[in-house]
């Protein structure tokens, strides 16, 4: 069964331009002049109930726009969408109960009052029965390890307990289909892991369709079974994430810091991106050799003081899928 279908959906914006000074904004009032922006060209796909699926694409692509325009946010210009056989710009506030939303640049949970007060709105908000609301209240509290927090007002909390805390209200009131916007945007490596443990837990046991935009590609990953890609307001992949990693995700960049002045690392499938100093900054070709074979070999031959292991930028994932495609013909 679908969650969400989506046809010919469009989005296009229409914004007033202004030269610069005051001659400009005099002519910007009387003779205001207009340019269109299209965030979201037609585009058509459907998820599956209980999918984990990855939105993906650079900044200014039409993620968030399409994710507003799902939740009934935002009206499109053009086009049908339905979620949960609901249309959200017509039927929002039906829709609202069955969905949830973390946007992860923007606090959903009052910043002056601890998060057990925001969970209390959400329950009047919602309308959730008492014993139903409490029972839902200490398993999220459970899984998402809030105890310590929940009573602790936002401002005071660090931005991994609180994304926790968002992510459990925005659970409450046990929607069927989730929207999470960047919600790992941030975080320190253990704190994104753990996120992404609970959020896979939360899919698992509940069958919640996910929809996740995020620029971390270790989020899509870990997480997800399926990718879109967005560029430009239209999509050029919608394919599994095996095959996006088998194609596009074939680079890591290995950051280490050395005790000793470093010394050159040849290795097939390892490209050295910089030498200076205690520094060493290596590319892996992950289709040539895996991370844990360099990392084996790192380990043997330097004295490590620290290391970090980087996913390629999005943009870099994307002009990989453009190079491709366009030499198949198969986008413009
Ligand atoms: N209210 C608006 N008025 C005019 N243009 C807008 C508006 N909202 C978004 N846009 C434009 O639409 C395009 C898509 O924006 P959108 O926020 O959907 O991108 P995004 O993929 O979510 O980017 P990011 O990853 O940076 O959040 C951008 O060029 C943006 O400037």
């Amino acid at each position: 069964m679908k969650a969400i279908r989506v046809q010919g959906l469009t989005k296009r914006f229409s914004q007033k331009r202004k030269k610069a000074g005051l001659r400009g904004s005099m002519r910007a009032l009387f003779k205001p002049e207009y340019t269109e922006k299209t965030a979201v060209s037609p585009i058509d796909f459907e998820v599956e109930k209980g999918e984990f699926l990855a939105f993906l694409g650079p900044n200014g692509a039409g993620k968030s726009t399409t994710i507003k325009m799902l939740a009934g946010i935002l009206h499109p210009t053009a086009g049908f969408a339905e979620v949960l056989g609901l249309c959200p710009w017509k039927e929002r506030k039906k829709l609202a109960y069955r969905i949830g939303s973390v946007f992860g640049q923007k606090s959903q949970l009052w910043y002056h009052l601890p998060p057990a007060d925001t969970f209390e709105l959400m329950r009047r908000i919602y309308e959730l029965e008492e014993s139903d609301y409490k029972k839902r209240r200490s398993e999220l509290i459970e899984r998402f390890e809030l105890g310590p927090y929940i009573d602790i007002p936002v401002r005071k909390l660090s931005l991994g307990e609180r994304m926790r805390c968002e992510i459990a209200s925005a659970l409450l009131h046990r929607p069927s289909v989730v929207f999470l916007d960047e919600p790992t945007i941030g975080l320190d490596v253990v704190v994104k892991q753990r996120i992404r443990e609970m959020l896979r837990e939360m899919n698992e046991t509940e069958r919640m369709t996910v929809f996740l935009t995020s620029h971390d590609s270790g989020d899509i990953e870990q997480l997800c079974s399926r990718a879109i890609v967005i560029n430009h307001g239209q999509i050029v992949l919608d394919d599994k994430v095996s095959s996006l990693k088998r194609l596009y995700l074939t680079r890591k960049t290995i950051d280490l810091v050395l005790r000793e002045e470093a010394e050159p690392f040849p290795y097939p499938g390892v490209e050295q991106l910089l030498r200076s100093g205690r520094r060493l900054k290596l590319s892996v070709d992950t289709s040539r050799t895996s991370i844990e074979e360099v990392l084996a070999q790192l380990v043997g031959r330097y004295r490590l003081d620290d290391v970090t292991i980087e996913d390629p930028p999005m943009e870099e994932v994307i002009s990989h899928i453009y190079a491709s495609h366009t030499q198949r013909g198969a986008l413009p």
